[in-house]
């Protein structure tokens, strides 16, 4: 059974036509991934469930002939040597065929959730709820491949206990009504505990999630070198602990309730077999009925619990069935476009924007319009709106009002991947993406024949190019720590992103804070660059450092929410305006 707060996100209890859709998904999966290991396993587990009935009528047969000779006891005792046997040798293949095909399915369920996240486009997988389902699908994959095996399991376990009732029968009708009744217990107990442990999951859940955040935080190379010079590491340990205490606490109740479930159903179930036993004394004929009617009763009390413990996982795996299905059945935009590389004109008009769950909004009434060849700034102090505008621009988030309109016609017409193709964009989360250089600037691109001299050309074009020259492997080296590859500096990794932008070449180039880890020099050459290329581009950027914008054609200064000033340098940096106010001490 799937173990309290084990795992991330938050499944729910769902009622039987859940639990036998996802039974009947598992097995579908099975089918589709592997059918031979799929029908070797149930072969194998059928014969298994099988196995303790057939040991049963052996030993009856066997008792029953030990009075005529050791000739006539050799047939029975090879056949219940051979049951034996087969038991081991099927069971032991049992669970390498259930393995191996496990790990197989959980294979072909991570590529299939990667794909999925990979067709998504940006408006997508920044919902929050899609972006909970991919995170609690994630993590639901190693246990989602074991949901075959699970049910499965559940099957045979109930045939097991069926056939044993039947094969006790002969000896005692009451004890093999027992043992088959002993089941209700057991699958009421073990159902009530996945439903139980269903409903306190969430909260246990987002405790663990939070000791792994801060734990995350505690190895991590770049927080944990923070905390380790601001000497307050400790602090954050004791937060994880706290987090981690309280997750044990509703473990620790969660356990507490199913040892109570399981001491009252092994109870019951105990009265059922005792009283089967009794029904074996009494009726079991003999010797034979006597010892195959005990040796079937303790056979069936095992079955019975088995059959608890794999319906338990059953029930407890169909929440996470469902989310993973929701996920796949959320409708992905069309393909990546060919980008676009020329665009005329991008022209916004009054967008207003306010986040969920907020009463101000984030962006009023802004409007702003470029031409090819152009360069405008957002400028504002942090929290102004500048990243809200460039979001609106790019439609990933759900305007009050307003339009944007790319070379004259309303961009909301036009599908996600439409729209996304027409812009490149560098933001200030920007990926760090550990591949070769090669590999990272070409993600620029959704072309495949990307030539060596073009990632050249995007990497000199963002003044990375001397940087790659000296690394050993050029553009072969792997970059970042963690596949053994060579560290940058957070400015060079920026210079990597910008060549990303450089190579794409759509026609409108937003750049969110583009240069905030590069040093000053560069930075110069890095404008220069974007000034030299701008003749065919719309180019937006977002800035801090007041002498970046010198050379911008049009300057926006955002104020909560508002565009409160706009034009070129010389004007906003005027005595008295708001500009000269912000930037007072970089104009100085
Ligand atoms: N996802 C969000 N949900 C709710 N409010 C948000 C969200 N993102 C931003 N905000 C709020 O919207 C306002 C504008 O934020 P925005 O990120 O656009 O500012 P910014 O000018 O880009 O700031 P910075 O210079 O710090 O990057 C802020 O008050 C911020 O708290």
């Amino acid at each position: 059974m799937t173990k309290a707060g084990a795992d991330a996100a938050p499944p729910r209890s769902t009622g039987l036509r859940s639990i036998l859709g996802g039974a009947v998904w598992s097995l579908c999966e099975a089918a589709r991934s592997n059918p031979r290991w799929l029908a070797l396993s149930l072969l194998a587990s059928l014969l298994l469930a099988l196995v303790p009935a057939g040991q049963v009528r052996a030993v009856a047969w066997l008792v029953g002939t030990a009075d005529d000779g050791v000739r006539a006891a050799a047939l029975p005792l090879l056949v219940l040597t051979a049951l034996v046997g087969a038991g081991l040798v099927v069971g032991s293949a049992e669970n390498l065929v259930g393995q191996r095909a496990s790990v197989r399915l959980m294979h072909g369920m991570n590529d299939r959730l990667a794909r999925t996240a990979a067709a998504m486009d940006a408006r997508q997988i920044t919902d929050p709820r899609t972006h909970a389902l991919l995170e609690g699908s994630r993590e639901s994959t190693f246990l989602l491949s074991r949901g075959p095996g699970g049910v499965i399991n559940a099957v045979c376990s109930l045939v097991a206990a069926v056939a044993l009732g039947a094969a006790i029968w002969p000896f005692s009708p009451l004890a093999a009504g027992l043992v088959v009744l002993a089941l209700v217990p057991n699958l009421v107990n073990f159902a009530w505990a996945a439903g139980m442990q269903d409903a306190r999951f969430e909260e246990g859940a987002t405790h663990g999630a939070r000791f792994r955040y801060l734990l995350d935080q505690l190895v991590g190379a770049r927080t944990a070198t923070e905390l380790a010079t601001l000497g307050t590491a400790t602090k954050v340990a004791d937060d994880a602990g706290a987090a981690h205490a309280r997750f044990s606490r509703i473990n620790d109740q969660i356990y507490a309730a199913l040892l109570r479930g399981d001491i009252i159903g092994g109870a019951v179930t105990a009265v059922l077999l005792g009283g089967a036993l009794l029904a074996v004394l009494a009726e079991g004929g003999g010797a034979a009925g006597l010892s195959a009617g005990v040796l079937g009763v303790i056979a069936g009390l095992q079955s019975t619990r088995s059959a608890g413990y794999a319906l338990g996982d059953v029930i407890s795996l169909a929440p996470r069935i469902a989310r993973f299905r929701e996920l796949e059945e959320i409708p992905t935009g069309a393909p990546q476009q060919d980008v676009v590389a020329e665009v005329r004109r991008l022209e916004a008009t009054s967008l207003s924007v306010t986040y969920p769950g907020q009463e101000r909004p984030a962006l009023q009434d802004a409007t702003l319009h470029a031409t090819a060849g152009e360069t405008i700034a957002l400028v504002g102090i942090n929290g102004a709106g500048k990243t809200t505008l460039v979001s609106a621009l790019l439609g990933v988030i759900d305007l009050d009002h307003g339009t944007v309109e790319i070379d004259g016609s309303d961009a909301s017409a036009l599908t996600a991947a439409q729209r996304f193709s027409r812009f490149s964009l560098v933001t200030q989360e920007f990926g760090r993406y550990e591949m070769t250089v090669r590999d990272a600037v070409a993600l620029g691109s959704t072309r495949t024949d990307i030539a060596d001299e073009e990632i050249w050309a995007a990497l000199d074009a963002a003044r990375a190019g001397e940087l790659v020259r000296r690394l050993p492997g050029g553009l072969d080296t792997m970059l970042g720590p963690q596949f053994d590859g060579v560290g940058l500096s957070g400015g060079q990794w920026q210079r990597i992103a910008l060549a990303r932008i450089h190579l794409r070449g759509a026609g409108i180039r937003v750049l969110d804070e583009p240069t905030s880890a590069i040093d000053a020099e560069a930075e110069q050459e890095v404008f220069a660059q974007l000034r030299e290329t701008a003749a065919g581009h719309i180019t937006v950027v977002v800035s801090h450092r007041a002498w970046t914008l010198r050379g911008m054609d049009r300057i926006h200064l955002l104020d909560e929410g508002r565009i409160v000033e706009s034009g070129d340098f010389e004007e906003l940096a005027a005595p008295g305006t708001r500009f000269s106010e912000i930037f007072a001490q970089q104009l100085s």
